[in-house]
């Protein structure tokens, strides 16, 4: 091979190099950047800890043995790397600390190593004592998301986004009950309402739906609801006898426990999971979409129906987690501007997302009583990200998020597909939906064609 085709295919090489990071950037870190990366911090490692201030001097010691045998004095040591593991979207590199070294300062330094090993994203979290995890992300993982093609399911923990440092992002209910999703419109509240009813429906588990947008957004995927409401009145009637299912089970479970009580040994529960699973009854998750529309009135009949809707569902976030009754509310604002009740209804629902919102007040609403740092995040979501969510917990922690793109198309197919595993509940079978398939379908009658001369 002649040297002016070699250079010629080095050429080829880097151009598609190049343009495969442009246009597929997922394909560009599996194929070459993960590789190009590795070298990059390997070489670069030493150089990049020291300008990043995350060396320790050299010990007396060593100074001392470097003079006494007249060697050049050495030099600050960087923390030892225990391993470096590629992932599907970056790398993991994980450090032990020298001593006297603090996990705060590898957090404080993110931003530098970022731009300095030529990331996208870094984040660093202690895994245990002197041991520091800085996740790496190779490129910008939410601007297109792909979730992983395997991912782990569980019960009741769904996922539902991926994040930003290339992790799935669950919506775990048995840890994190209740959760307020909010988001100016055209956010992405309903895609990423609709990706957590595609990814529930394959689960054992009963949906309850609200959605006062005459049901425009749960109504197509009423093939897998046990009850849904689409107006305010029987949104009303539907959460009562909910919190009525709630103090059944309830009963089932104090009946267990005088049971177990008297059974040396037993294990004596205090929530739907202990009982067993000929007695539990199946667990329900409310979606509520639009929540101002249950919250607004204009007349005294209004009023006391809102009072009866928040009293419920005040009822439901504060009492319904034992009972398997988990609650998920959507909505544009969610503060104290919708009126009395409400604030203390948001401080049960410990699970945040908020999308992008128009003003700093928004984003307060969402985070300002769990997350203060979150709330800057939530006003920097650009507008042409929709379904860029920050989500946080009330650990005080948050992170970015994004759904993938899910159409109707894609929901209502797994619900139907899904549609078997829909539990009737007691108490609640007047709620249930009429079905689009069942439901009679008036075609109306062909207009007379006018007379032509
Ligand atoms: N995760 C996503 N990825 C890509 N595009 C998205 C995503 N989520 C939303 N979008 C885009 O944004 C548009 C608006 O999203 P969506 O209907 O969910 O907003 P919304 O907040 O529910 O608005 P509204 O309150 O008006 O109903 C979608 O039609 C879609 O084009």
């Amino acid at each position: 091979m002649t040297t002016n085709t070699f250079l010629g295919l080095v050429l080829v090489a880097v151009v598609a190099a190049l343009v495969l990071r442009r246009l597929r950037p997922a394909w560009y870190w599996l194929s070459v950047g993960v590789t190009l990366a590795m070298v990059r911090i390997v070489v670069r490692y030493a150089s990049v800890m020291d300008a990043c201030g995350l060396t320790v001097p050299p010990s007396r010691l060593r100074l001392t043995l470097a003079r006494m045998t007249n060697r050049p004095a050495p030099q600050s040591r960087p923390p030892r790397i225990l391993r470096m593991r590629p992932t599907r979207t970056g790398l993991v590199l994980r450090l032990k600390l020298q001593p006297g070294q603090d996990a705060f300062d590898f957090a404080a330094s993110t931003d530098r190593l970022r731009h300095s090993f030529a990331m996208h994203g870094v984040s660093s979290r202690e895994v245990k004592s002197g041991v520091v995890e800085l996740r790496m992300t190779g490129y910008d993982v939410l601007a297109r998301v792909q979730m992983p093609a395997k991912i782990q399911r569980e019960g009741l923990r769904i996922p539902v986004a991926l994040r930003e440092d290339g992790e799935v992002f669950y919506r775990d209910y048995q840890e994190v009950p209740h959760a307020l999703n909010l988001g100016a419109t055209k956010s992405g509240k309903s895609v990423y309402q609709r990706h957590l009813v595609k990814e529930l429906a394959a689960q054992h588990v009963a949906l309850v739906g609200i959605d006062c947008k005459q049901g425009v957004e749960l109504a197509p995927l009423a093939r897998r609801f046990s009850a849904l409401a689409d107006n305010p009145d029987t949104a009303a009637d539907l959460l009562e006898a909910l919190v009525e299912r709630m103090a059944e089970t309830y009963q089932v479970i104090r009946r267990e426990q005088r049971i177990s009580a008297d059974t040396p040994d037993a294990e004596i529960t205090a929530d739907l999971w202990g009982l067993p699973e000929d007695l539990r009854p199946v667990p329900v998750v409310l979606l509520v979409d639009e929540v101002a529309e249950l919250a607004l009135y204009s007349n005294p009949a209004e009023k006391k129906r809102r009072e009866r809707i928040v009293t419920a569902l005040v009822r439901l976030v504060q009492l319904g987690r034992a009972a398997g009754i988990y609650v998920e509310i959507c909505g544009q604002r969610f503060g104290a501007e919708l009126g009395d009740g409400i604030t203390m209804l948001r401080a049960q629902l410990t699970g945040r997302v908020s999308h992008r919102v128009n003003d700093e007040a928004s984003a307060k609403m969402a985070f300002a009583d769990i997350s203060p740092d979150a709330v800057l995040a939530t006003t920097q979501i650009p507008v042409e990200r929709p379904g860029m969510a920050v989500a946080g917990d009330s650990t005080g922690g948050w992170v970015r998020i994004r759904t993938p793109f899910t159409t109707m198309r894609q929901a209502v197919n797994a619900c139907t597909t899904h549609a078997h595993r829909t539990p009737v509940l007691e108490g609640l079978e007047s709620f249930r939906p009429v079905l689009p398939a069942l439901a009679p379908v008036e075609i109306p009658a062909p207009a007379a064609r006018p007379a032509t001369a």
